[in-house]
């Protein structure tokens, strides 16, 4: 890993971003790429997502539909120990994501003039399971439980086809379906999943949802981005990135096999250390070289942690760090020094926060009982991770009574009149006039 010495020197927010840039491929140029590939699958619908999944998958002839019995079936070959953590990850994200469905309320602002808040569930969504380089059933954990959280009567999941699984997403993704009792399954992938969901694909029985949800690579985030709008998603939750604020009194085995654990996903993962210790930095230094050549996907760690997109920084003290930090606006933040707390009350922009020795991102990717699906490339700034908020939406409800309305007519037509809009006003003195008594 690099190290950028900031230590003596004040940064801008721009500075900062051009010193730890963020992954090879840009949104920006993601998006390009993908917007060809949104475009086909509007006009050609099945035919497209037949080539796309022969060009990137490399799977041909497939069924794109999941039957139903193969997703029982393969819910047979799944290991009693995946089952139960499948079902532990299940029952501990439903407690924490009961959280995030609020009251109802009510406010009475005078007699007879009530503002209700409710909370609404979208009617359809469609769910991304990543399945590139690895299978995320814990994926099809975080989307279905937070909109079956947040009351969306209709479910769709989609993760790419499998040449290793006759076409079939893989078995792990469609153990985590039959689980969470998702019944419509598509064996699509990338950008063609994403766009399928947006416009919909009559000819496999696919309806257009309202929401689409869920992690992937920077291809799946940059395709969420074109179709926004059309209907609505939740972050661009893309390439997955850690960033680490530690001091010396951290341990730097934990934080070496954090920055290592991300780095696994993807070459294009960043991890990045922010210290005011030389010598932690050293440690963490030495502690990554010794472990990451022995991990599974070494090369993969390797590439993701000598990109430049992942850098050892140090800083003169902690209030710099955290700077740093919202700056960079990780998708996650670990925080391990001798006042977390201090450090977190600094802090504005993250996706998830980690705090103190014993909460690695790992556990949050599996069994915190927090969602995993949170937002990358800076946009923590204005979005959140993935909850049963997403799929929920704010509806005002309001009612007057006759002597509610009357007390405001005059404030009333004077805005009215303000902007030129008086049959506004005429709208409220129609009900007052004679004979209009009595609804
Ligand atoms: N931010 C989060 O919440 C979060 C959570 C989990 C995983 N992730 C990220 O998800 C990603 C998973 O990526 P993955 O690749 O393993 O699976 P994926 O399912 O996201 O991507 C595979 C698909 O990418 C598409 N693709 C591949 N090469 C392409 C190209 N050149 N042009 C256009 N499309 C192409 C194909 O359609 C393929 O099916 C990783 O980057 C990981 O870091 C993020
Ligand atoms: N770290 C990923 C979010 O960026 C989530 C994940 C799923 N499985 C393992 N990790
Ligand atoms: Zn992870």
């Amino acid at each position: 890993m690099r190290t950028i010495d900031l230590r003596g020197r004040a940064l801008s927010r721009d500075a900062l971003l051009k010193l730890v840039p963020r992954a090879a491929v840009s949104a920006e140029v993601a998006v390009e790429r993908v917007r060809p590939l949104v475009a086909d699958v509007a006009e050609r619908g099945e035919a497209a997502l037949r080539d796309q999944a022969r060009d990137f998958d490399g799977v041909t002839g497939h069924r794109l539909r999941v039957p139903a019995e193969s997703i029982a079936a393969a819910l047979e070959t799944c290991p009693p120990e995946v089952e139960a953590a499948l079902r532990a990850l299940i029952a501990r994200l439903r407690q924490g994501s009961a959280a995030q469905v609020p009251e109802e309320r009510v406010t009475h602002l005078t007699d007879g003039a009530v503002i209700r808040q409710r909370w609404q569930p979208v009617g359809r969504v469609g769910l991304y399971a990543p399945g590139g380089k690895a299978a995320y059933p814990s994926s099809v954990v975080m989307n279905a439980v937070a909109a079956q959280t947040a009351g969306v009567p209709a479910l769709a999941l989609a993760s790419p086809a499998q040449a290793d699984n006759a076409g079939l997403p893989h078995p792990a993704v469609l153990w985590a379906a039959a689980l969470c009792g998702i019944t419509e399954v598509y064996a699509i992938g990338g950008a063609g999943a994403i766009a399928a969901f947006a416009h919909g694909v009559p000819e496999i029985g696919l309806e257009a949802v309202d929401v689409v949800t869920g992690p992937g690579n920077v291809f799946v985030a940059a395709a969420k981005r074109v179709v926004s709008g059309l209907v609505g998603i939740d972050s661009e939750a893309g390439t997955t990135e850690i960033l680490v604020i530690a001091d010396g009194s951290a341990h730097p085995a934990f934080v070496a096999a954090d920055l290592i654990s991300q780095a696994e996903h993807d070459e294009a993962a960043a991890s990045v250390l922010v210290t005011d210790s030389e010598e932690f930095a050293l440690r963490v230094e030495q502690e990554v070289a010794s472990r990451a050549a022995s991990t599974r996907h070494a090369e993969r760690v390797a590439e993701a942690l000598s990109g430049p997109q992942s850098a050892i920084v140090l800083v003169d003290d902690l209030r710099t760090a955290a700077l740093v930090s919202n700056a960079y606006g990780p998708e996650h933040l670990e925080i391990q020094t001798r006042d977390d707390e201090g450090v977190l009350r600094d802090i504005t922009d993250a996706g998830a926060i980690f705090l103190g020795g014993y909460t690695p991102v790992s556990l949050g990717d599996y069994l915190a009982g927090s969602n995993h699906v949170l937002p990358t490339g800076g946009t923590a700034r204005f979005a959140s991770g993935l909850g049963a908020h997403t799929f929920l939406r704010p509806q005002q409800i309001i009612r007057y009574e006759r002597d509610a309305l009357r007390e405001l007519e005059r404030p009333l037509r004077a805005l009215a009149e303000a902007e030129g809009l008086p049959a506004h006003a005429d709208a409220v003195t129609a009900r007052f006039e004679a004979g209009k008594e009595g609804l």
